[in-house]
């Protein structure tokens, strides 16, 4: 069978990022969408934290533990774990149930935008919540695309422990974007709301405007620029979040990706 997919994995690297690495799966092919033509390579770029029983979680929050309940090394055919965890842990989606009495549960919510193109933006010289500014900065710095997925960086390195000082989500900031047709917000920091909110107007914004949340992603080493975004809550059926594995993927556009414009590729 000839090969007709665009894509072929050639090889692996990985970069060290988070403890465990950012993954890197350079791919060679031919992209034939965006008007480019020609070779080039994407990489799959792991935006998850590790998650451990030193994860850090929200003071008072459930820690993730495991217990061996089957174990290979002893006369069990199998090993298995169980894990104790807060659904809030390491990189995850906030469902709209995790501040709305009625909000859809994490098994319930659409998927489509956890999945697409996405803009990452430096916000890491920004004070306080992550607001409009540096969007439209970013933006305008990058010829004028602005994608429905936006994801910020406020950490220039994404801390190992708890830190009580990570940046919100201006609830400005989420209605601009939701009128420019944004369905999902990202962020490195815990949460959308400072940690002493009462009032989670960062997560009722987003509920209001049908704008899905992910928190707590490891963006060090992730310039700003366009990227495919792949970060799927699981189907817990009534929980109010889900962790993902995010991931980022090159597109030809994105920072440092090497294009070779005629050349073929077999
Ligand atoms: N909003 C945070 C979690 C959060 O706010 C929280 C988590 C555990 C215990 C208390 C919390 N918030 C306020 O009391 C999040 O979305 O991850
Ligand atoms: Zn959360």
């Amino acid at each position: 069978m000839p090969n007709t997919s665009n894509y072929q994995t050639v090889e692996i690297d990985t970069v060290d990022c988070c403890d465990e690495g950012v993954w890197m799966f350079p791919r060679i092919g031919r992209h034939t969408g965006d008007g480019h033509t020609g070779d080039w390579r994407a990489r799959l770029i792991d935006i998850s934290p590790p998650i451990s029983e030193s994860t850090p979680v929200w003071p008072g929050d459930t820690a993730f533990t495991r217990a061996v309940t089957s174990d290979l090394g002893g006369s069990d055919a199998v090993t298995i774990n169980r894990i104790t965890t807060t659904p809030h842990i390491g990189a995850h989606a906030d469902a709209p149930a995790h501040t709305r009495i009625d909000g859809a549960t994490i098994g319930s919510v659409p998927l489509e935008p956890y999945l697409g193109e996405a803009l990452v933006v430096d916000m890491t010289g920004v004070d306080g919540a992550a607001c409009i500014r540096p969007v439209e900065e970013t933006v305008e710095r990058l010829g004028g695309h602005l994608p429905q997925r936006l994801i910020l960086r406020t950490y220039p390195k994404y801390p190992r422990e708890w830190d009580n000082d990570f940046a919100g989500v201006s609830p400005e900031l989420t209605h601009w974007f939701a009128d420019r047709g944004g369905v999902l917000i990202g962020i490195d920091g815990a949460s959308f709301d400072p940690m002493d909110s009462k009032t989670m107007d960062g997560h009722h914004a987003a509920s209001d405007r049908s704008v899905a949340i992910l928190e707590g992603l490891c963006l060090d080493d992730v310039d700003e620029g366009y990227y495919e975004l792949i970060a799927l809550p699981l189907k817990f059926l009534d929980l109010d979040a889900s962790p993902v594995r995010a991931v980022l993927r090159t597109l030809p556009s994105s920072p440092s990706t090497p294009t070779h414009a005629g050349e073929e590729s077999s």
